[in-house]
């Protein structure tokens, strides 16, 4: 069997008539009747295709549309649930996931990243993959505090009070074992939170801030308070602050046993699993000094780690 991936198709900020989308079956986009209502929406259309998997089929999977309106954007769309979209990058990260989960001899692996980079999503489908519990350390903390947001903490007590619950939450994970953990995009700007990763293996996922503003923008930015509050149309406030942040955090990123690019992790090109060179020895190479447990030196073939030590 063939799997190519075309490539994503973007088209940006297009005015249409509303009424074209009320057509359209129900199923197919939905929208609330105060989107109906309005005579003209700004769209912005980002499409992504299914693997071409022969030489005759192949078909528009998914699409997302983000809508705004007098340059504030409204919602954001999905032809389909997105899970849809990410059901072939989830099948081989769940069989390249399986192949080193006996070799983390129950360690927790901490996804680091900017906001966006798929923590979330990743972690949720590692964790199945290698039957580890998942764990948001952001969820962790609006528990904790007793608040439904991580914005609402942001807005009523500050950023400080947010990282000082956010290392308690690393504090508190530190002792246990078989988690994913997604950490919140900041958690490496403190010495003292690495102290609590380093109990278990740190992986960063590494998008470019493009792609990162792309996806933002997508979902908007009321769940990021640290990108809620700058000027502009919604890709460009995106990819400005996490410029300056990124600017801030990349040497902290560096400090992840692995880094997995965005090449490897993106459902559009994820074909470069299977590109036979990808067979890095990760957890001998770059894990061991770590754990001693992670004894064997035996050639481990794990590909959806495209490793970097630190
Ligand atoms: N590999 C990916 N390719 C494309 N979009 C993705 C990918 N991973 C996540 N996303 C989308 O990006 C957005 C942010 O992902 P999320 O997992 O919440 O990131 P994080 O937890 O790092 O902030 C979500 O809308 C998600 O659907
Ligand atoms: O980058 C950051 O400083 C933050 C990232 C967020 O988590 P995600 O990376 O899961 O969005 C959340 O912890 C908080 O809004 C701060």
């Amino acid at each position: 069997m063939e799997a190519n991936f075309a490539p994503r198709m973007q088209i940006s900020t297009t005015w249409i008539d509303a009424h074209k989308f009320a057509r359209k079956p129900s199923s197919f986009l939905r929208f609330s009747g105060r989107l109906r209502e309005q005579k003209r929406l700004q769209v912005f259309v980002s499409a992504q295709f299914r693997p071409v998997r022969d030489e005759n089929r192949h078909s528009l999977d998914s699409f997302e549309v983000s809508c705004s309106y007098n340059n504030s954007q409204v919602s954001t769309l999905e032809s389909e649930s997105l899970q849809d979209l990410f059901d072939d990058e989830a099948l081989i990260l769940k069989n390249k996931s399986q192949e080193i989960e006996p070799y983390l001899n129950g360690r927790c692996i901490y996804l680091v990243g900017m906001m966006g980079s798929g923590k979330t999503t990743v972690g949720k489908i590692l964790s199945q993959a290698i039957h580890y519990s998942f764990c948001d350390s952001d969820t962790l903390v609006e528990k904790d505090v007793g608040m439904t947001s991580v914005a609402e903490i942001f807005e009523k007590h500050g950023e400080g009070f947010f990282r000082d619950k956010e290392t308690e939450a690393l504090e508190k994970l530190s002792i246990e074992h078989r988690y994913v953990v997604s950490t919140g995009g900041g958690a490496v700007i403190r010495d003292e939170n690495w102290m609590y990763m380093r109990k278990g293996i740190s992986v960063w996922l590494d998008v470019p801030l493009e792609e990162l503003a792309q996806r933002i923008m997508a979902v908007g930015t009321k769940s990021r308070p640290l990108l809620d509050n700058e000027q502009g149309d919604a890709y460009t406030k995106a990819f400005r602050r996490l410029s300056a942040l990124f600017e801030k955090r990349h040497k902290a990123y560096e400090n992840a046993d692995a880094r997995i690019p965005a090449s490897v992790h993106s459902p559009m090109q994820v074909n470069h699993f299977q590109r036979p060179h990808l067979q890095p020895a990760f957890l001998e190479q770059n894990l061991g000094t770590h754990n001693n447990a992670v004894a064997s030196k035996e050639t481990t073939s794990i590909g959806a780690f495209e490793a970097q030590a630190s």
